[in-house]
């Protein structure tokens, strides 16, 4: 399996002997934060069997490929920082558009989707610190929109458009180092 991306680093503010002071950090990618491929498999293996059951969703979803759910966790590793698993393997973003083309996807099915992700990421044990939370929550608000879109009759998505990648909104909590105040 290719390696993951190199971490970006950033500068953070740090209070010591009462002044504050620059620090370059090296920042978790938001794969590294969650756990990993292990944490994502978690994930859309909850999501799957819940969405299977729901009665708004489990229709369109019936006829899913059974390596459906370690797909979308590749997918979804890959996005947030991880290894190009999907692109590699996968086909690529083409290939995840692809699959929702011509799918009509409707607002209270994209809805119910998001929620029993939601639900599933506190099943998985996903991190639930507030930082974490908003950066998932901004980016399957965002891919489930796309996914709406591109699944309505007449759209015509790009196959030349990149993999998307995901990163923190704001910065996860970082701790302290030696001798900081
Ligand atoms: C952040 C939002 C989403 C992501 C990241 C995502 C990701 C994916 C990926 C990666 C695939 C292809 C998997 C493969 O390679 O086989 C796929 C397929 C599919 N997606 Fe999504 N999706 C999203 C939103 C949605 C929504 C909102 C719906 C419907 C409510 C949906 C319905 C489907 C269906 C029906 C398939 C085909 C499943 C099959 O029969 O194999 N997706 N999705």
């Amino acid at each position: 399996m290719a390696a993951s991306p190199p971490r970006t680093t950033r500068y953070v503010l740090v209070p010591r002997a009462a002044r504050w002071w620059t620090r370059r950090v090296s920042v978790p990618t938001l794969y590294e934060w969650a756990g990993g491929a292990p944490a994502f498999e978690r994930l859309f293996a909850a999501f799957y069997v819940k969405v299977r059951a729901d009665p708004e969703l489990g229709e369109l979803f019936r006829d899913m490929d059974p390596g459906h759910p370690r797909h979308v966790a590749a997918w979804l590793g890959e996005v947030f920082g991880g290894p190009k698993a999907y692109s590699e393997q996968r086909g690529g973003h083409a290939h995840m558009v692809g699959k929702h083309v011509g799918r009509a996807i409707t607002e209270r099915q994209r809805r119910r989707w998001v929620e029993l992700l939601q639900d599933a990421a506190d099943e998985a044990g996903l991190p639930a610190d507030p930082e974490f939370r908003a950066a998932f929550t901004g980016y399957v608000e965002w891919g489930s929109r796309m996914a709406v879109l591109l699944s309505q009759p007449g759209a015509t998505p790009d196959p030349h458009e990149p993999m998307p990648t995901w990163t923190w909104v704001l910065p996860p909590w970082q701790p302290p180092g030696d001798g900081d105040a």
